[in-house]
Parts: C-alpha cells; sequence; structure tokens
C-alpha cells in the first residue's frame, strides 16, 4: 500500500516510515494539514496516517477538508493518550482507527491489518454485488397492467413506513424480489435484508435459525449462536413461505411482532428486536386460518398492508417489455451484441399461460438464447408447449394433442415434463428433486437432450 504520514513531528515521521518499510508498504510524509492537501492531489493513497495534533492546527479539521475535496481513503489517527475521547469521537466521524502516542511498530501492524481485512470484505461485497448484477435480468418495477402497476404504488408508499407486509401471489410472481426493492426503498436500507426460507428446514432448526441458541440446548447445538432476527437489526426480515411456519412458531413470531422481545433457545434473558417483518405466501393463508394452520392473530398482525401479485398471465401487457429486457440482458451475457425475437415466437408466447410466471418466463429466454442460431430467436427455439399454441398450463397437458392420453411416446413427454420442470426451477437440485431423480441422473438428461449450457 502508499501510505501518506502526516505529522509535524520528525520522529514520529521517521519510525512510522520505517516501521512501514519493514511491513513492505511505501510511504510519503507531510509535516502540515496544507501540505498533505497537496500531496493528495498529486498522488493516489491507500490510506492515510493523521496526527490528530499538528502543531497550532487540529487534525480533525484536516481530516473534514480532506472528505470536502473527496479524498475518501481510510484515516487513521494518531492521539496523545490525554485525546484518546476525541479520537473516539472521530472514528464516529468515519475515521477508520486511531494508534496512542507513544506506540511501538506492532501497534502500526495492527491498525494496518485490520484495514487489509476490511479492504478485502469491501472488495468481495463489491465482487458479489457485481456478480449478482450479472446474474438476474434488470428488473422492472413499472407495469403497463393497472393491478401490477398498483401494487408498484402501494410498495413505494408503504416502503416509507415500518408496516409490516404481507406480499401475495403464485410462485414466481415476484414477491421475494418485490421485498427486497421495498427494503432499499426504506429508511432502513443501509442495514441488513435478511432472508429465512421457512419451509425448508425443521420446527428446531428453523426456531434456531430465526432466534439463534445456546449451546447444548438441544442435540446437535454444539456452540452458541445468534438468529436471523439479531442479523437483521436495523434492517429487514423477509419470511418467506411464512404459510408454511410450524404452529409452535408461530406463537413466538407473533410476540416478536407484538412487543419486539425475544429469546434465544435455552437462554432466559429477553432481548429486544428493531427489524422490520415482510412476508410472503402463495398459499391462501385465510384459508389455512379457518382450517386452524395459521393463527389468526399473527394473521391480522402481518397483514397491515398486504399486496397481491398477479400471475404472468394476468399481466400479459408486460411481456413484450419482459421479455425484451431478458432478451438484452442474456444476449450481452452471452457476449452478443443484441438478439430479436420473431414474431410468430412472440404471439406464441402472448397465447401461453405461464404457470411458473417470471421466473418460468426468466429460463425460457434464458435457454431460447443458448440454443437459438444466430441473433433471432425463432419459433422453434421455444419449448413445445409454448409452440403448441399455449397449453393449458396444466401439469401434463403440452398444448394441442400433446396431453397425456394423446398419441405421444413416452419418451416425447419425458422429455417434455423434464424442460418443463427445469424452466420452473430456481436450481437444477431443485429440478430433480422435483422430477425424483439424482442430480447426476439430470444432468445425463439434459444433455441427451441438448440442455446444457456452453
Ligand atoms: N419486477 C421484476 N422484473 C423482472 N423480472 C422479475 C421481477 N420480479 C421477479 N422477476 C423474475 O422472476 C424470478 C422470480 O422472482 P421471485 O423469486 O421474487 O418470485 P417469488 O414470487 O418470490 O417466487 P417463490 O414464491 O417461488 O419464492 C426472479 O429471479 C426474476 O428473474
Amino acid at each position: 500500500m502508499k501510505i501518506l504520514i502526516v505529522d509535524d513531528e520528525s520522529n514520529i515521521q521517521k519510525t512510522t516510515a520505517l516501521s512501514l518499510k519493514t511491513m513492505g508498504h511505501q510511504s510519503v510524509s507531510a509535516f502540515s494539514g496544507s501540505q498533505a492537501l497537496r500531496k493528495l492531489g498529486e498522488d493516489r493513497f491507500d490510506a492515510v496516517f493523521l496526527d490528530l495534533r499538528l502543531g497550532e492546527e487540529d487534525g480533525l479539521e484536516v481530516y473534514e477538508k480532506m472528505r470536502e475535496e473527496g479524498h475518501d481513503m481510510p484515516v487513521i489517527m494518531f492521539t496523545a493518550y490525554s485525546s484518546i475521547e476525541t479520537a473516539i469521537e472521530a472514528t464516529r466521524k468515519g475515521v477508520f482507527d486511531y494508534v496512542a502516542k507513544p506506540f511501538v511498530p506492532e501497534q502500526i501492524r495492527q491498525a494496518l491489518k485490520k484495514l487489509e481485512t476490511s479492504r478485502t470484505l469491501t472488495n468481495k461485497v463489491t465482487e458479489l454485488e457485481s456478480r449478482l448484477a450479472e446474474k438476474s435480468p434488470g428488473i422492472r418495477f413499472e407495469s403497463l397492467d393497472s393491478q401490477m402497476q398498483q401494487v408498484y404504488d402501494v410498495a413505494e408508499k408503504a416502503a416509507q413506513s415500518d408496516a409490516n407486509m404481507l406480499l401475495l401471489g403464485p410462485s414466481g410472481t415476484g414477491k421475494t424480489v418485490l421485498s427486497r426493492r421495498i427494503h432499499e426503498m426504506s429508511a432502513r436500507a443501509g442495514n441488513p435484508f435478511v432472508v429465512v426460507h421457512c419451509p425448508s428446514l425443521s420446527k428446531e432448526l428453523l426456531e434456531s435459525e430465526l432466534f439463534g441458541h445456546l449451546k447444548g440446548s438441544f442435540t446437535g447445538a454444539v456452540k452458541d449462536t445468534w438468529g436471523k432476527v439479531d442479523a437483521a437489526e436495523g434492517g429487514t426480515l423477509f419470511l418467506d413461505e411464512i404459510g408454511d411456519l410450524p404452529f409452535e412458531v408461530q406463537a413466538k413470531l407473533l410476540r416478536l411482532l407484538q412487543e419486539r422481545l425475544y429469546e434465544r433457545i435455552g437462554e432466559t434473558k429477553t432481548r429486544s428486536a428493531d427489524v422490520r417483518i415482510l412476508a410472503a405466501t402463495n398459499k391462501d393463508l385465510q384459508e389455512e386460518v379457518r382450517e386452524g394452520n395459521f393463527r389468526e392473530d399473527l394473521y391480522y398482525r402481518l397483514n397491515v398492508i398486504s399486496l397481491q401479485l398477479p400471475g404472468l398471465c394476468e399481466r400479459k401487457r408486460d411481456l413484450e417489455n419482459l421479455v425484451s429486457d431478458y432478451v438484452s440482458f442474456y444476449a450481452r451475457k452471452m457476449g452478443r451484441e443484441t438478439a430479436t425475437v420473431e414474431a410468430n415466437a412472440m404471439e406464441a408466447m402472448l397465447a401461453y399461460n405461464w404457470p411458473g410466471n417470471l421466473r418460468e418466463l426468466n429460463n425460457v429466454v434464458e435457454r431460447c438464447l443458448i440454443l437459438c442460431n444466430g441473433n433471432t430467436v425463432t419459433l422453434s427455439d421455444l419449448p413445445i408447449e409454448i409452440r403448441a399454441g399455449g397449453g393449458e398450463g396444466t401439469p401434463f397437458g403440452f398444448g394441442s394433442g400433446l396431453g397425456v392420453g394423446s398419441d405421444v411416446t413416452l419418451q416425447e413427454l419425458e422429455d417434455e415434463h423434464i424442460k418443463r420442470i427445469l424452466d420452473r426451477s430456481d436450481s437444477l437440485e431443485q429440478a430433480a428433486r422435483t422430477l425424483g431423480i439424482d442430480s447426476a441422473t439430470l444432468y445425463r438428461k439434459r444433455k441427451k437432450l441438448g440442455l446444457l449450457a456452453s
């Protein structure tokens, strides 16, 4: 790293420079605030060591000028023991850390180590963000369909409040994506958005996932853990498929919603939580309440604002825009400048029912772009059930003449079924589970069907 040392004492300059050199870093000296600002304007530095008391000058003022001029690298303050409180105050203003004088080289080493860890984490986050952005197509929060547009309008208004919200709608209609968007539009945006997928865990594990546990509180609890309620502190907790939340856990969630209080499993100490709850389900929750599977009081607590997301077949007016977004995204991802969809292919897509909703559309477009010749998606690139004239979207109806019991071979039925399940699934593991085969078998079948991406 290249580091600027700002200190009016030449012995501090010398010892710091020497320590940095032995640690493999480069350094440049500045003896006053104005000299420091000039050097920062001339060169790129990875970090700055800055004395809190620069002769008559106040180091904090120099720090503020640096920020005003757009030098945003991390700053570590040198401070006398008598000024430690001021240094702590400085860290609240964004100073990365402080080192108390007189110091030994090991303290410089520790401060730099902390800095390097933080840089690595920041880089990882940036990389993950860009990988995520690459993975999913441009998300649209505008609709030509009035029902969908109303959902977006209400979501935007409600995002500003702290109200709990319930997002209802069939699988793949965008409930998770919209929940994240609500979080990003809220005052909690700078804090975490944490997802708990309710059906994937047993009652004990789900309770522990939510609230955390103490070592030994149940078989397999080998160390103390903090739950997702704690991880979401100050932010938003998204409970996906809330309709599958076990009855016993519902009571604890209700307490969290009503009193903002909870206990870790095996602990008597009550803790408070500052989290906003968003929940989603594709079940009819009122029906679940009637059948005694879901607590009525919890339903009303969650249902402060509810959003009903329509299936894709009810908002066909958006289809062409969505297809165009997805096509441009996958074309770019595959190194093509652009790609188009033939009119009759688009007509077939408009006629189809899309039982897997936006997720299915996304997967179908991605597959078309892998399989199409050149830059044009034609009718023959579409899965057979879409080509066949819309289909009913029922599990075994493949459109005109292709349903179970009609004149098709078992092999044709199997091939179509596999393609459909792949289109609707989030992952290959999920598809293999739905099909009741193992991943290796699914891989062989995909290979045979020519469905392996590059
Ligand atoms: N607003 C949007 N614009 C474009 N594409 C979207 C949008 N929302 C969702 N999608 C697409 O649909 C896919 C599924 O979205 P999401 O996971 O939010 O659905 P869901 O309703 O939560 O599904 P499930 O009920 O199965 O969890 C996303 O990966 C994305 O490809």
